[in-house]
């Protein structure tokens, strides 16, 4: 693996311009994972799928009903997020009023005694509607956008507004604080705001922080009135089709967790079983052809695919059926990362499929990710410095991807970890510190794991490789020693602690 050195940059392609790259098969938008609609009539989502979900048989709670659209006062300003409250409390909702024993919040220009937001008591609490909020989304509406499945990072009131009619659903204010919050006697105690973590931008670059009790616990309830249905709950998907690595650190495992960390649904066509370890593979149990097309189609045709990733492909049968199938379904941009050894020079592909290889994935391919190695197998050219990375990429381009990138971990210049990326006409480095570890198992299936879930979700390929090259950089640098040989790359920074202060409300029990 990769010499050790210093690096000096942040991952960012050198030439940071946004190519025209032509249209890329976009993401399967489709039923439930359909973007929430533009426009004035979002908030009344929930209430127009009603007559379905009546025609379904649910139970729904008469609160969830179309509203008229109230036209705007000229003049009348855009509702802001405290709207949420005066919406809630307002002609024919129910009132968020205050808990018992904590008085109202002084009405606007009714003068406030004493610091803003404090009790009787001096004890500083949010307003009642902004506790009502933080169930569903008190950071921008990442939590709440998180829980209902809708996309998150668009204006801070949006995931709120989508979600008051599933919310309202749950009954009582106090019901539903004890269900999310644990029952709890008097006042909140003041606590002080937790600090971001670097890096984490407004909108929460990183997974909120969710328990996972309270959401099993909020989604039960949702669904069982009916209510989960106006979620559009479904993230991003993507598929990997690849071999597993018993180890953990490569091949599919590494896949599903890197996309799940960059925020799709990971699922899988398998390859092959290999039998793997921190020092190498010892054994190689393939699957057949057949029933690798057949997984394939059965997640594109049920599922649905944003994108595409392959990784192991074993054999020329496994790699000319993929191709096959791949080219009848729409299975989102293309990543084609051509492994052919394990770091350790285990074959992980046989010598006689480098051909279908090159003239049958590699035309279909949006991107195509070869380390040094790889990109010398497949194009005869020694590819020991940066102008070999480049010609390289050249020559792999005439065989029909749109995108090139020789990825620079094997290539020993000592210093900076670069990768090149080609499309044809320009040409891009993507350069970050190289990080001083033997424990570097999976990098590249974590990069081209990461690119791909950037494309399922819409981005262009070099915002999805910069973004994979960011996240394999700090997943290097999180890399651990897990086993006597080299270990995985880490992906704990991508997830924040267990919530310690706030134990769930309820485990339910099935022991007896
Ligand atoms: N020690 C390292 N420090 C930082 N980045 C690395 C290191 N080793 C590899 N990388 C990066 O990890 C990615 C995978 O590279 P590489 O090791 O060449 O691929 P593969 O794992 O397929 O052999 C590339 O972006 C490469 O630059
Ligand atoms: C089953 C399986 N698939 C792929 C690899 C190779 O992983 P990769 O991240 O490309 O590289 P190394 O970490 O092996 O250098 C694998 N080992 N097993």
């Amino acid at each position: 693996m990769p010499a050790e050195g210093e690096g000096d940059d942040d991952g960012r392609p050198d030439e940071h311009e946004r190519p025209a790259v032509g249209r890329q098969r976009g993401p399967v938008r489709r039923g439930p994972g359909a973007p929430v609609p533009r426009g004035p009539h979002r908030r009344d989502a929930a209430a127009r799928r009603l007559p379905a979900l009546r025609r379904a048989g649910h139970a729904l709670p008469a609160r969830v009903r179309p509203r008229p659209a109230r036209p705007r006062r000229p003049g009348a300003r855009r509702a802001v997020r405290g709207d949420v409250r005066r919406a809630r409390g307002g002609r024919g909702g129910r009132r968020a009023g205050p808990a018992r024993g904590v008085p109202r919040r002084p009405r606007r220009g009714a003068g406030r005694r004493g610091p803003a937001g404090a009790d009787h008591a001096g004890v500083r609490r949010p307003p009642p509607h902004r506790r009502a909020h933080r169930l569903v989304g008190g950071g921008g509406g990442g939590r709440a956008a998180l829980l209902l499945g809708l996309p998150r990072g668009g204006p801070r009131a949006a995931a709120a507004v989508v979600a008051r009619p599933a919310l309202r659903a749950l009954g009582g204010g106090v019901r539903r604080r004890r269900l999310l919050r644990g029952r709890r006697r008097g006042p909140r105690p003041h606590r002080p705001a937790r600090a971001r973590p670097a890096g984490a931008g407004a909108h929460g670059e990183r997974l909120p922080h969710l328990d996972p009790v309270r959401v099993d616990v909020l989604g039960r309830l949702l669904a069982a009135r009916g209510v989960a249905a106006v979620s559009g709950g479904v993230p991003p998907r993507a598929l990997t089709v690849a071999g597993s690595d018993s180890g953990g650190g490569a091949g599919l495992q590494c896949d599903l967790r890197t996309f799940l960390c960059c925020g799709v649904h990971g699922a899988t066509a398998v390859t092959a079983v290999t039998v793997q370890d921190s020092r190498g593979v010892t054994g190689v149990h393939e699957v057949p052809a057949d029933v690798v097309a057949a997984q394939v189609e059965a997640v594109v045709g049920d599922i649905g695919v944003g994108a595409t990733k392959t990784g192991m492909l074993a054999s020329a049968p496994i790699i000319e059926a993929v191709a096959d199938v791949v080219e009848r379904l729409d299975v989102g941009p293309f990543v084609v990362d051509p492994v052919c050894a394990s770091m350790h020079g285990s074959r992980l592909l046989r010598p006689d499929a480098l051909d279908a290889l090159r003239t049958r994935l590699l035309p279909l391919a949006t991107l195509v990710t070869p380390n040094a190695p790889e990109a010398r197998l497949l194009t005869g050219l020694p590819v020991t410095d940066r102008a070999g990375q480049v010609e390289a990429a050249r020559a792999l381009h005439a065989l029909g991807p749109r995108w090139v990138l020789v990825k620079g971990g094997h290539v020993a210049e000592g210093e900076p970890a670069v990768d090149v990326l080609f499309d044809g006409e320009r040409v891009l480095e993507l350069r970050a510190p190289r990080v001083a570890t033997p424990h570097t198992h999976g990098t590249g299936d974590c990069l081209a794991a990461a690119t791909t879930a950037w494309l399922a979700q819409g981005l262009d390929v070099v915002e999805a490789v910069r973004r994979g090259k960011q996240y394999v950089t700090a997943a290097v640098v999180d890399a651990y020693p897990a086993g006597a040989g080299a270990g995985p790359v880490g992906h704990r920074w991508r997830v924040r602690d267990w919530p310690a202060e706030e134990p769930p409300a309820a485990v339910p029990s099935t022991a007896g």
